[in-house]
């Protein structure tokens, strides 16, 4: 059976998923790919599955230049994709064969070229400074001498859908020009990213109907439907995509290449990456964000971290009955996963769910849920968060189990019996702080006093100190990060400060919350939950 896109179009290898982060991604402000960078994203996307990856303008751009001398020398193997080099059609009034950009694209020894060429005829006009029928001979002469030198060639219409909506012959007569002289594919862009799906879905359907020619399709992001208006033109008829990971690109970015990819492979059905590949999204889209220095977006359709999380009491209590309920779609479908987040909007399935992650059994539990809501809601509403501090959040549900469940009891390594700490601003400038703890360790008193470049700093160390010798599995739990926020407006208190502090060993990360009118208290109860989380979790004997 021969499969086919949505408007009826084969499919099989006639459905391009073409990735253009390493050209139109890297518009993007903020974003500067070195060579090798490069390379490594072109392979992460080739390991994905993607069709074709531009790799960027060769003889505009050094690094680009290089990256096409280092991939066709050996150092980019792709399986998958074909590498793309990207392009300007001749410039007005000059010789194909003398355009040093259009040769730069030769020696590129990409086997794919996309060329640029204005399908407005304002652009045409104002920005060229030429008439349509030069700027067809420029499409034209440019896409022949490509194809006769044994390349594919494919051209991105800018502008199109603004161009069409003004002059609708002029951008037809450029899809022409360029498919008669042997272009594959005519990619329809939307450059200022202003369009909306319907229309612009109408607008591809005509196009597909008045030339029955290949359509590709390319949106940029600025009215935030650049991946809806992409879905919608492969609904259309297009059979070609561009899109970038995470949406990177000029301006407002461009269509995400992993919405895209959900929409079409999930929601659509498309074998538009390889067998097995979908589970890939999340992995590939943090791999990229990392090489692209930029934080990934926890809340990206998808594959963000927060994408199927739920923090709602009546989300957890249907979740609970069946996760199908309140997901789109199983989340492990694109590698990605669902987790319960137990806040003040929790209910009771909220914390059994949550147990449940923690690896705590609370079904025959009933009065420690109940106590756990109670005891969550309470402390939230005075500033704790137990949402990013999931070790608080496990203490504090085994301490509910032992009252209301007699559970085993949640025992602390230590007894504290005082701390103090001081500041010590010294005449060259410099600022010391020194802790001392007295704490009661495996039957013994201790006093230790140590010093800090903070007030934090010293009590860790001083603590440290004090129970290591005692407690020698704490010398490998060292403090990963430490964040602290004032909060001003919890009820009935003046200012609280909250204090969360992520702990790690080689075996695990984990984080814990305090909160205080005094941040040295508020972050003294978040290093105390780290380390009573940390020996609950250790054979008795070492305690
Ligand atoms: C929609 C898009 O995102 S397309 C991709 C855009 N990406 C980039 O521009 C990044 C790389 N660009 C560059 O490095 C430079 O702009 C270059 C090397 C391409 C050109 O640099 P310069 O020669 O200094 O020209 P400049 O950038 O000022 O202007 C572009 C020139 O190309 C011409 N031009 C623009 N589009 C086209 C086209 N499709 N076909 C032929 N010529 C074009 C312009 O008319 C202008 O010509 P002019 O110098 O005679 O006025
Ligand atoms: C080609 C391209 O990047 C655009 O028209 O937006």
């Amino acid at each position: 059976m021969t499969r086919t896109t949505p408007a009826g179009t084969p499919l099989g290898d006639e459905f391009h998923v073409y990735d253009t982060t390493l050209r139109d991604g890297a518009q993007r402000e903020g974003i500067s790919y070195s060579v090798t960078d490069k390379l490594a994203v072109a392979r992460l996307l080739d390991s994905l599955g993607v069709g074709f990856v531009e790799g960027g303008w060769p003889g505009a751009l050094p690094k680009d230049t290089e990256f096409f001398h280092r991939a066709a020398e050996g150092e980019l193997e792709l399986r998958h994709a074909a590498l793309v080099a990207f392009g300007s059609t001749r410039r007005a009034g000059a010789k194909v064969d003398e355009d040093p950009q259009v040769r730069a694209l030769l020696d590129s020894r990409a086997p794919v070229v996309t060329l640029v060429a204005k399908s407005d005829r304002r652009h045409i006009e104002r920005a060229l400074r030429t008439d349509v029928a030069e700027n067809c001979a420029m499409v034209a002469d440019t896409v022949r001498h490509l194809v006769g030198e044994g390349r594919r060639v494919f051209l991105d219409a800018e502008h199109f859908f603004d161009g069409y909506a003004f002059d609708p012959d002029t951008s037809l007569r450029v899809l022409e020009s360029a498919v008669e002289a042997g272009a594959d594919v005519v990619v329809l862009c939307d450059t200022n990213g202003g369009q909306l799906p319907l229309q612009l879905a109408e607008t591809v359907g005509e196009v597909v109907a008045r030339t029955g020619f290949r359509l590709g399709i390319h949106c940029q992001d600025d009215t935030g439907c650049a991946v809806a208006n992409s879905v919608a033109a492969v609904q259309a008829g297009a059979t070609h995509v561009q899109c970038t990971a995470n949406g990177y690109g000029e301006r407002a970015g461009n269509a995400d290449l992993f919405a895209v990819l959900g929409n079409l492979g999930v929601k659509l059905e498309m074998p538009v990456l390889p067998e097995g590949k979908l589970r890939e999204l999340t992995r590939t889209s943090h791999a990229l964000a990392e090489i692209a220095n930029l934080a990934p977006d926890t809340h990206q359709a998808y594959v963000g971290q927060s994408t199927f999380a739920h923090k709602a009491g009546l989300h957890a209590s249907a979740i609970k009955v069946d996760p199908e309920l309140y997901n789109h779609i199983d989340p492990a479908v694109v590698g990605n996963g669902m987790r319960v987040l137990v806040t003040e909007m929790a209910g009771r399935a909220s914390l059994e769910l949550k147990g449940a992650e923690l690896g705590l059994d609370l079904s025959s539990a009933p009065d420690a849920v109940t106590g756990a809501v109670r005891r969550v809601k309470e402390l939230e509403a005075r500033g704790w968060s137990f949402e990013a501090a999931d070790a608080s959040l496990e203490l504090l549900l085994r301490r509910e189990m032992v009252t209301a469940a007699g559970a085993e009891p949640v025992e602390a390594p230590f007894e504290l019996e005082s701390y103090r700490v001081v500041l010590d601003h010294r005449s060259d400038g410099e600022v010391i702080a020194e802790a001392t703890v007295k704490v009661r360790v495996a039957g013994e008193r201790v006093i230790a006093t140590a010093e800090g470049n903070g007030p934090v700093n010293a009590l860790d160390a001083a603590l440290r100190k004090a129970l290591v010798p005692h407690l020698p599995w704490l010398e490998s739990v060292e403090l990963a990060d430490y964040k602290v926020r004032i909060l001003t407006d919890a009820p009935g208190t003046d200012a609280v400060t909250r204090v969360l502090v992520e702990s790690r060993d080689g075996e695990e990360e984990w984080t814990t919350v305090g909160v205080h009118a005094n941040i040295v208290e508020a972050s003294w109860l978040a290093l105390c939950d780290a380390l009573v989380y940390k020996a609950s979790r250790k054979p008795t004997t070492s305690r």
